[in-house]
């Protein structure tokens, strides 16, 4: 027998339009080093039902192989070849997942990769403003900065933007900061929480220690931690030596980040979460996009926290990451402006 709650949760499951329970996944670049293990880790997310993989090539192979994971979920592979390919990955999807781009090699910055993930992620965010504008986009593809700004021109030239909806994917940032401050502090990672804001990249990824429970440790060991969480991904892209950056610690954190999204779509309370959206916080000072802890709920981003109170450190370090994002943005703006979509 059901109680009275249980039915009246599985009544609305069954006739609500607007917060189903069962949600479409699309991964954009699935065959990839990221977009394997994350659609792996999708394919484990009780939530999803309908998980759709797109790539140049792969795609098919890795939702075939998914698909044998006995979960509650279709998995269909799609590919440019076919005809609606993209279309058909996109259509009417809650949640669009991007790791489609090249990464970097050593000696390379992530802006570095602009040249060609540019137009990449312009191309993407064309279809998925044609055929899935109500989805939540989370944006992996480098530079992160710049890419989330070409999905918001492209979704406001298409005149579906919704701020809301719009996601960078930063995640990464704040997974590296538990590991690296449990190396430091001799802690257990899994209970150490770090808030990360500002954006993806070098200056631009600020460690908010002093608003942990080590915000005494001593300023050297601080400040090579600091480093550590600002250039972690320098680390890998050396160790692989030319065979491509971090794909497996990212998929971790895309599926860490995709499964908030998703409680925030089924109304779940409480889920709250960094991510670099399209901001109030310093717009005034001309930085549409900064990364801080945003509370998702059924129409995505419901709430944008502010940094609350930093240290002078901090604030000196928000200067800087202020500065090169400004110029990160403009760029990603530019681009699209040029391309005269
Ligand atoms: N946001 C973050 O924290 C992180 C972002 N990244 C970024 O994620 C991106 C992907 O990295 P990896 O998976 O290691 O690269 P990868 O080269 O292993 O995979 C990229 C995939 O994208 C596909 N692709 C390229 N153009 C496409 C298009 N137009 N449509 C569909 N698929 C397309 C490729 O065929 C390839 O399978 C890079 O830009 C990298 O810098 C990487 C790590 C962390
Ligand atoms: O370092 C890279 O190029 C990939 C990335 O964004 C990260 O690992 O944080």
């Amino acid at each position: 027998m059901f109680s009275t709650k249980a039915l009246n949760k599985s009544t609305q499951r069954l006739f609500s339009t607007t917060n189903p329970t069962n949600f479409k996944v699309t991964v954009l670049g699935a065959g990839g080093g990221i977009g394997q293990p994350l659609s792996l880790l999708m394919k484990l997310n009780h939530k999803v039902t309908d998980l759709r993989l797109y790539d140049l090539r792969g795609a098919k192979g890795v939702a075939t192989d998914l698909s044998h994971i006995p979960t509650n979920s279709t998995v269909q592979g799609f590919t440019p070849e076919e005809s609606d390919g993209l279309k058909n990955a996109l259509d009417n999807t809650d949640v669009v997942l991007i790791p489609a781009g090249v990464p970097r090699k050593p000696g390379m910055t992530r802006d570095d990769l602009f040249s060609i993930n540019a137009g990449i992620v312009r191309d993407l965010a064309k279809a998925a403003a044609q055929y899935c504008p109500n989805a939540a986009i989370c944006v992996i593809s480098n530079p992160v900065n710049s890419t989330v700004p070409i999905v918001a021109e492209v979704f406001k030239k298409s005149g579906v933007y919704n701020p809301k909806k719009l996601f960078g994917v930063t995640t990464l940032d704040s997974i590296r900061a538990s590991r690296f401050i449990s190396e430091v502090e001799g802690t257990n990672p899994t209970q150490e929480k770090v808030t990360v804001v500002g954006g993806h990249s070098g200056v631009t990824i600020l460690p908010l220690i002093s608003q942990t429970k080590h915000s005494m440790m001593p300023k050297e060991t601080r400040e090579k931690l600091i480093h550590r969480i600002q250039f972690g991904g320098d680390e890998v892209v050396q160790a692989k030596n030319g065979a491509g950056s971090a794909t497996l610690s990212m998929a971790q954190a895309g599926a860490l980040f995709a499964g908030k999204i998703l409680q925030g779509l089924d109304g779940e309370a409480d889920v709250i979460t960094p991510s670099f959206v399209d901001s109030p916080l310093f717009k005034n000072e001309g930085i549409e996009f900064f990364s801080s802890p945003i509370t998702l709920g059924p129409e995505g981003a419901e709430k944008i926290h502010s940094l609350g109170n930093l240290s002078s450190e901090e604030e000196e370090m928000l200067a800087t990451c202020k500065e090169t994002l400004v110029k990160n943005i403009a760029k990603g703006k530019k681009f699209i402006d040029d391309s005269k979509l």
